[in-house]
């Protein structure tokens, strides 16, 4: 007999005709089933039944958004889990949606054994909701100070202090240079585990025959050249927060250690007999769809639920315009403040031009240039020339021909692909559908060269070209798309 817990309350919204079968599976997981048929008898549901998750069909034509509009109004109180055809991600509206309303998602066909999971999951997020209302999250000063404070900053950092205030391992994912690091950062600086030290590892940059004993650490004479004994990072971290970075390069023998780790908290040093208890909370971040590595074979699917008990999503740059311009001149003062400088500011120009260009290397990229550019700048104010953001001399918007407009439209996909996958072809081709030779050729036919940028002249159609020819300084790990070169 199935012993209904009082908090499985599930709501449905709207037409739950495809959801009949499993909403029926559902309930033999013990969730009690709640159906409104619009927004306002799911508002009486909220308050009468408590129920704090929803589940909802989403499929790409408006009529079949019921609560788009009406959850801005009240129900986003409510943990949504949608149920979706994979060909709708296509929609943008529908990815939006997902996006910005949406706990998580589901692709058909349903596997209701882990959309119970989910569903839980969702219902654990939920009743952390109300746990901190303030919307800013502030250090200044601090290197890891968050600049940022349109709607949709606020929504992260609510989604932080909620996550933060869990002690369950939280997965971080988007692209790259929005700032994962400073979001696990601030996840830990929130969690009660604050005293504790915070630990990063980048994944993809630890030697791999050294990796086992950078994580796990060694015994004295555990192999050729271990004359100490050494404290593994994970054994270091006990009682804070490791924060994984780029998990998705972990490779797969690894991949199974961390996972035994994350079942039982325990670790065993290369060469050592006994295990080690370590209280540790892990965060993980990915640029990467895990989940289409996992489909591929190249991330085990047991650790990817394990690291995915929470969720936070960043938000590319592109999407939060509004900051553009506090960032940059934080970062101008920043900049200033280390080293005086005889330029004043940003000229108008160059504000508008940096509102109109895309930022496929995000808030990382926007650091670099406006370091940069107080390097270059031989004037008071810094013009967009400065930042390397030259409006190209071939457009004009009058002339485009179609052609030109696809064009550009492909070579600016192609660019933002491979920054967003820090110039791996390999992952920028999949990101893109298409195959790998397909994507050289695209490179080949858009000039796009290996500076990241595209060879001036022989390009035809670029809105931005990047005047630096070498980088001056480096903010940050990683580079920007205008200094990097792909891994083939
Ligand atoms: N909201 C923000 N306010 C101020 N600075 C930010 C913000 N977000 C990111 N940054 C800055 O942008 C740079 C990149 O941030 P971070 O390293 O956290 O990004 P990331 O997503 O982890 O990148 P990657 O995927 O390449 O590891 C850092 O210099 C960081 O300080």
């Amino acid at each position: 007999m199935i012993i209904m817990e009082p908090s499985r309350q599930l709501m449905i919204v709207g037409n739950a005709a495809s959801l009949q079968v499993t909403l029926q599976q559902l309930s033999g997981y013990g969730w009690s089933i709640h159906h409104a048929n619009n927004a306002q008898e799911a508002m009486k549901l909220l308050n009468g039944e408590a129920c704090k998750v929803g589940l909802t069909t989403i499929v790409p034509s408006v009529s079949s958004l019921p609560f788009e509009l009406d959850w801005r109004s009240g129900l986003s109180q409510i943990q949504w889990v949608a149920i979706i055809d994979r060909d709708a991600l296509q929609h943008d509206k529908v990815r939006d949606l997902i996006y910005n309303a949406c706990y998580a998602y589901q692709a058909h066909p349903t596997d209701v054994k882990k959309l119970d999971i989910l569903l839980e999951s969702a219902l654990d997020m939920a009743s952390l909701h109300e746990a901190h209302p303030i919307p800013t999250l502030s250090c200044p000063g601090d290197e890891y100070h968050m600049v940022g404070e349109s709607p949709v900053m606020q929504q992260l950092y609510r989604t932080i202090y909620k996550v933060a205030a869990a002690d369950a391992p939280v997965l971080i994912t988007g692209e790259s240079g929005t700032g994962k690091e400073l979001t696990a950062h601030a996840i830990h600086v929130h969690s009660s585990r604050h005293h504790g030290p915070f630990n990063v590892v980048n994944c993809g940059a630890l030697p791999s025959g050294l990796i086992q004993s950078e994580l796990f650490g060694h015994e004295r004479g555990a192999f050729t050249g271990a004359n100490h004994r050494k404290i593994g990072i994970i054994e270091s971290s006990q009682g804070g927060t490791l924060f994984l970075d780029e998990i998705g390069d972990l490779p797969l023998d690894m991949q199974v250690n961390l996972l035994r780790f994350l079942e039982n908290l325990k670790v065993f040093r290369v060469g050592g007999l006994q295990e080690i208890p370590v209280d540790v909370r892990v965060l993980a971040a990915t640029h990467i769809d895990l989940e289409k590595a996992v489909d591929s074979g190249e991330f085990r699917e047991d650790l990817y639920h394990r690291l995915n008990v929470l969720q936070v999503r960043m938000p590319a740059l592109r999407d939060h315009p509004e900051d553009i311009e506090p960032l940059a001149q934080f970062f101008f003062r920043k900049f200033s403040a280390e080293k005086p400088s005889r330029v004043h500011g940003f000229s108008r120009d160059c504000t508008v031009v940096m509102q109109q260009y895309p930022w496929p290397g995000n808030i990382r990229e926007l650091v670099n240039r406006v370091r940069r550019s107080m390097v270059m700048c031989e004037h008071r104010l810094i013009t967009p020339s400065d930042m390397g953001l030259e409006r190209s001399h071939g457009l004009s918007r009058e002339a485009d021909t179609l052609q030109q407009v696809r064009d550009m439209a492909e070579s600016e996909a192609i660019r933002a692909a491979l920054a967003r996958n820090k110039h791996k072809v390999r992952h920028a081709a999949r990101e893109l559908g298409v195959s790998r030779v397909t994507l050289y050729r695209l490179i080949e036919k858009h000039r796009i060269d290996k500076s990241g940028g595209a060879d001036e002249g022989k390009r035809p159609i670029h809105r931005y070209q990047d005047s630096f020819n070498q980088p001056q300084h480096d903010e940050g790990r990683s580079q920007t798309p205008a200094d990097q070169s792909y891994s083939y």
